[in-house]
């Protein structure tokens, strides 16, 4: 019989090598090459290597199988009796383990994701209505539905365990599909609005499958929105590609489009051709919508020159080329929208019906922005937070048109990294905890210079001798961006680099620091990019600037002495860093919604009350976040809500906690002074609202002189477990991220 080996075995030889190596703990580890002994210093992970003094024989005996490339590289030395210690000193270049961001893939990592990403693409699907005819119940309806959505996800959690595959946070809520559902149901063209910087990210190919199923006489358009952040030669490369694929694809950009029709309305009482005026304004937006006058050669459209006939067949294919990397104005894009819906499906001849365009997409690639501008006044609210639009709504854009805006939502789709997800704004800024991540892949995007330049910094970077990459990292990034703005952690006056992350990553997902994917294939992506931060492309103030950039300083110099930010901050963008960031501290700004908030339909679906790490791990994962970062908080609620599920504000329970100061109460994170930051679930269990279990009603909740809102989704996400605790009593899970400046 096979005896079981003991880890913790004893014996002369355990014992010999214990007093020779050490168990490990604490000191660092030892392996024991020919070359000498590697160590492994757990602090940095950097491994390094001793020549021992004197070796023990059964070491020089011992049989060496396998060799890493040092290993070898110095036993081959040692073989052939060189002497490399000066050399070791003097050529050998020590790259700090430091210097690769664990959170980034290398090119190796991320040309293996992706051949896997490729082999499961066809995995990647949305979920179907079950089909339904005239005899189905309205709860058979629900039923199969219900189960056709868990299949679904039971799917695709399976694709990404099975193959350790990263997958965007895909919608889960039974109702948001529903929503998509009825609007693929009623639309004649389905156009999916993507971001232009990476508009494969955010395209679901299956969609459109799903779209030709329900009926093969509706259409489907990709609309490229955004396109004002593309280069021309950028949306050349993107058109080659979209054609070939032969996905049906036009640019546009919602923010054009709005400069365009504020400018009309202006140019009406302007006098034209007066430079700074509204109509000359118009006149630049309409050469920007369709080709700039140096990518034409100085040539403005329409405009005739010498040589007309030999020119007219080179201006024929030019046209056509112009095409394809157009721009679309509103007007554009509504007679493509007629032109592409099919002749009225199922429309009674005698009394046609509109042409019903169904608009979907991701949160925040421009949905309301596009609708806006299609009816040229704000009906339909804009916002940068993820998930404004709740349910579809219709908008009648003409007697012919009628428009059917579905809510924001994640398809499923891979990606190789988080970072990557946040930085293309899908996972959100305001939750993160790793932010050296993003911050690398800014660092690797982004020019130095750029970087330098738009935020008045000087980056200190490792030099290349003493192991350095020339590129800066995300630390040193935001160690120089949190010293130019002031930016210290309390109590120690260290660089608050989390904070100027958010800053940085805020400025990349909007644009500011712009970076666009190009299309699949061997363009390097530096390259296609490199017009963007070419000086010759800048504009003069912006250039001079660069240039200043070499001289800088450390000291910080005022960004508003540089003119160079590539979309300038409106009113609007100063608004939403006032909503995202908060006017100062304390304010209700600071506690910040998960990203995809929605009332979970499974937790209510399945009416069990989760324990509660279970839970906690559960709400977690739903909302993105890491269950070892989330903290769990309970509370108890006695007071009643009034007629309309409104708890009165009075019982103030964070403050209640806080006073009474029991180690582990809710409120104590809030007596800690300085900033207090974390992502927490509370559990408010409330026994006097027993009966309205799946709707919880507005819970209000107040710290000191804030309130906070439960219904108001910039404050938090409620989400009810239903019944639990004693007789009756319904706890209700709220789960937020807080960011509070307690004071000192
Ligand atoms: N540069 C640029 N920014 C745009 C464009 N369209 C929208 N944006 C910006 O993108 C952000 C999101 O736009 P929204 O229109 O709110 O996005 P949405 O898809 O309706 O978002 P949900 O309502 O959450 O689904 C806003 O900050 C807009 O200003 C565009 O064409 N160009």
């Amino acid at each position: 019989m096979v005896l079981a080996k003991s880890k913790n075995a004893v014996g002369l030889g355990n014992s010999l090598m214990n007093d020779r190596f050490g168990k490990g703990k604490g000191a660092d580890r030892k392996k024991v090459t020919t070359a000498g002994i590697h160590r492994i210093n757990h602090a940095t992970g950097e491994t390094y290597v001793t020549n021992e003094r004197k070796e023990a024989s059964w070491v020089k005996m011992r049989s060496v199988t396998e060799q890493a490339a040092l290993d070898e590289f110095l036993s081959t030395a040692e073989l052939a009796g060189t002497d490399f210690t000066a050399e070791k000193m003097n050529n050998v270049k020590i790259i700090h383990t430091d210097q690769k961001n664990p959170y980034l893939l290398s090119a190796a990592e991320e040309r293996a994701a992706v051949g896997k990403q490729k082999a499961h693409r066809d995995r990647l699907t949305v979920p179907r209505r079950p089909h339904w005819d005239s005899t189905t119940t309205a709860d058979q309806l629900d039923r199969m539905e219900r189960d056709s959505l868990l299949e679904w996800r039971r799917g695709l959690a399976e694709l990404q365990e099975n193959n350790d595959l990263l997958m965007t946070p895909f919608e889960r809520n039974l109702e948001v599909w529903r929503q998509l559902w009825r609007v693929i149901e009623r639309s004649d063209l389905v156009v999916q609005i993507v971001d232009a910087r990476n508009p494969l990210l955010f395209r679901s190919e299956d969609l459109e499958r799903y779209v030709k199923d329900v009926d093969k006489r509706k259409e489907n358009l990709l609309l490229v929105n955004k396109a004002d952040m593309l280069t021309l030669e950028q949306r050349q490369s993107w058109a080659v590609y979209f054609e070939e694929a032969g996905i049906s694809y036009k640019f546009f950009s919602a923010s054009l489009a709005k400069e365009l029709n504020e400018a009309r309305e202006e140019s009406e009482d302007d006098e034209p051709d007066v430079p700074g005026s509204s109509a000359s304004k118009l006149a630049d937006i309409t050469q920007k919508l369709t080709i700039n006058d140096n990518e034409r050669g100085g040539k403005v459209p329409g405009e005739k020159q010498e040589d007309e006939d030999e020119d007219e067949d080179e201006d024929g294919e030019k046209e056509a080329e112009d095409e394809k990397t157009r721009i679309l104005t509103v007007d554009e894009l509504e007679a493509l929208f007629l032109l592409h819906a099919p002749d009225n499906i199922d429309s009674d001849p005698e009394n046609p019906r509109k042409t019903q365009i169904g608009l979907v997409g991701y949160p925040n690639v421009g949905k309301s922005s596009t609708i806006n501008a299609l009816i040229g006044a704000k009906k339909v609210s804009v916002s940068s937070t993820p998930g404004k639009t709740k349910h579809f709504q219709t908008i009648h854009l003409s007697d012919k048109v009628l428009l059917c805006d579905c809510p924001g939502l994640v398809f499923p789709n891979f990606a190789t990294t988080k970072a990557e997800l946040v930085c293309n704004g899908i996972l959100p800024i305001d939750q993160l905890r790793e932010f050296t991540g993003p911050a690398g892949l800014v660092a690797k995007r982004i020019p130095q210079k750029f970087l330098e330049a738009m935020y008045g910094m000087k980056i200190q970077t490792r030099p290349l001798e003493e192991g350095g990459t020339g590129v800066p990292t995300a630390e040193e990034i935001l160690t120089a961006y949190a010293k130019a703005r002031g930016f210290t952690r309390t109590g120690q006056g260290q660089p608050d680099e989390s904070r100027a992350a958010r800053y940085v990553l805020k400025d990349y997902v909007n644009g500011k620091l712009l970076f666009c994917q190009p299309p699949p294939g061997d363009i390097d992506p530096l390259e296609f990019n490199r017009e963007l931060y070419d000086e010759g492309h800048l504009p003069e103030k912006r250039r001079l600037a660069l240039t200043d950039m070499e001289s800088l300083s450390d000291a910080p110099i005022s960004v508003a002495d540089l003119d160079f930010i590539r979309l300038p901050e409106g009113s609007k963008t100063k608004k939403l860093d006032g909503a995202f960031f908060g006017p100062g501290q304390g304010s209700r700004g600071h506690l910040k919604m998960p990203f995809n908030h929605k009332y979970t339909e499974q937790g209510t679906a399945s009416g069990k009350q989760l324990s509660g790490r279970k839970q906690k791990t559960m709400l977690a994962l739903e909302k993105d976040m890491d269950p070892n970062d989330v903290k769990m908080l309970t509370t108890y609620y006695s007071a009643a809500p009034d007629a309309n599920g409104v708890f009165p504000a009075t019982s103030n329970f964070w403050n209640q906690e806080v006073s009474a100061d029991n180690a582990g109460d809710p409120g104590d994170f809030l007596t800690q002074p300085g900033r207090q930051v974390g992502s927490y679930i509370l559990s408010i269990r409330n026994a006097a609202n027993p009966t309205n279990v799946n709707d919880p009603g507005e819970l209000n909740f107040a710290w000191g002189n804030e309130t906070w809102d439960s219904t108001n989704t910039d404050d938090c996400s409620v989400v009810p477990v239903g019944p639990s605790g004693g007789a009756g009593a319904t706890t209700y899970t709220c789960v937020f991220q807080c960011d509070v400046d307690v004071g000192q």
